[in-house]
């Protein structure tokens, strides 16, 4: 039996920090008490003096790349990157190549997240064959191999009557359906939010309302077939009302927001910089307020990172010709911690339930929970040292980020997965 015990760290205890000791014993939480005097020896002691113990983050929505386009990102390299962020589990969508949508496929890609993550990692499997079209997966064989749940990620379901039928199947098996929500009669060739901005800028814009329509669609068929129903990264303040409205009326409707549509506007994009571009594009200043309000009321349940690397020659390009897509993994909770927690807009329970609590929880995940009993996956930030967000430091193949160079707190000092040191022991 290997024991280890975490002194000194502050946990949140009732909402608030307090000093508390953690005792590890093999890949579980033995104790946690405000001071923990070890009848028995320890192995080792880690000294968590001024540092914040988290749960381990949960990211329901990160892209690694692998097979297919391994020189954007691995196994490896992705579930470190969200290791050095502090995360202990990850979903990894199917826009791989070969995407995970045969039963087949699916105990292949589990077999190599099993070999290379470095964190615990789930696997989304495709809605429809090769992640478009109209041809469905066989969702109960999926389900049979180990798909955490279904989602075409990185395209919406374009036919009505093909997430109709998506969402009954998801429902009888009790799986979730997680939406790309995107009409591409609705997106014009946008790079950006359709905007002032964009026409400021003269680059095509895409109009809000090719996610929104996609949801409205979406949440009267799973109102209809009774899934679960999720949506992926929220970006706009009508697409939160559609949410909100169904939600009021009973569907089982959840849904995320990432980091970048919180902190971010169209109006930070200055000129052709592609490492403002992702998908769905930054909205309006006032889709952010949305958004931040939407997560204050609990219109948006959680917050995932979409975790999308590229190689630096791809997003060196225009933003007319670059991929879609930012990095998120590493920056997300310092970013999130410095910008709202510190400003007193968030609590930072409400941002640990956002990132670790509420992700496990609605999924069904072993995960997200700092209790006696539950899995050793934590996470020690340093909540008071400034640093600054450097590329360097980056264990994803992927640098593109509009984050390098923030002033930070809330640097990642370690991050433990089934009691193991996975980032940190040695920095
Ligand atoms: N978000 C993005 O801009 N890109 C994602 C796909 C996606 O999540 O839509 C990618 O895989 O690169
Ligand atoms: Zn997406």
């Amino acid at each position: 039996m290997m024991k280890r015990l975490i002194k000194n760290g502050q946990c949140l205890i009732d909402g608030h920090l307090q000093v508390c000791d953690i005792l590890i014993t093999d890949d579980k939480i033995s104790q946690i008490e405000q001071h923990i005097t070890a009848d028995v020896p320890v192995d080792q002691i880690i000294d968590a003096q001024g540092l914040f113990v988290s749960p381990g983050l949960v990211d329901l929505h990160v892209h690694l790349r692998d097979p297919g386009q391994t020189d954007k990102e691995t196994v490896k390299t992705g579930s470190l990157a969200a290791a050095h962020g502090g995360y202990t589990t990850i979903a990894a969508m199917p826009n791989v190549i070969p995407a995970p949508d045969t039963p087949q496929r699916m105990r292949e890609m589990l077999a190599l997240n099993q070999r290379d993550g470095a964190v615990h990692m789930v696997q989304y499997a495709t809605i429809t064959t090769e992640r478009g079209g109209d041809e469905l997966v066989d969702m109960a064989g999926l389900k049979a191999a180990g798909a955490f749940a279904f989602s075409n990620d990185g395209n919406g379901v374009q036919t009505a009557g093909t997430m109709y039928q998506a969402m009954k199947q998801a429902a009888k098996l009790q799986m979730a359906v997680v939406a790309h929500a995107e009409d591409d009669s609705l997106t014009y060739g946008g790079v950006m939010h359709e905007g002032s901005v964009s026409k400021r800028l003269g680059l095509p814009g895409i109009p809000s309302v090719s996610e929104t329509a996609q949801v409205a669609r979406d949440v009267t068929l799973a109102a209809a077939t009774g899934v679960h129903y999720h949506v992926c990264h929220v970006s706009s303040a009508a697409t939160v009302q559609v949410i909100r409205a169904a939600k009021a009326a009973g569907v089982h409707v959840t849904c995320e927001v990432s980091p970048h549509h919180l902190l971010l506007s169209d109006e930070d994009i200055t000129g052709d910089n592609a490492m403002f571009k992702m998908n769905p594009p930054l909205g309006s200043e006032q889709d952010r307020q949305a958004l931040i309000a939407g997560l204050l009321d609990g219109t948006i349940d959680l917050i995932a990172t979409d975790h999308a690397p590229h190689t630096d020659a791809e997003k060196a390009q225009s933003m007319l010709k670059a991929p879609f897509g930012i990095t998120g993994s590493e920056t997300a909770f310092a970013m999130l911690y410095t910008k709202f927690v510190k400003t007193g807009l968030f609590s930072l329970a409400q941002l640990i339930n956002w990132m670790a609590v509420q992700p496990a929880a609605l999924f069904g995940l072993n995960a997200g929970r700092l209790t006696e009993g539950a899995p050793a996956d934590l996470a020690l930030f340093d909540l008071t040292t400034p640093t600054t967000i450097d590329s360097a430091d980056f264990l994803s193949k992927g640098h593109n980020s509009p984050f390098i160079g923030e002033h930070i707190l809330g640097k990642t000092v370690r991050t433990l997965v089934a009691g193991k040191d996975v980032y940190g022991s040695k920095h």
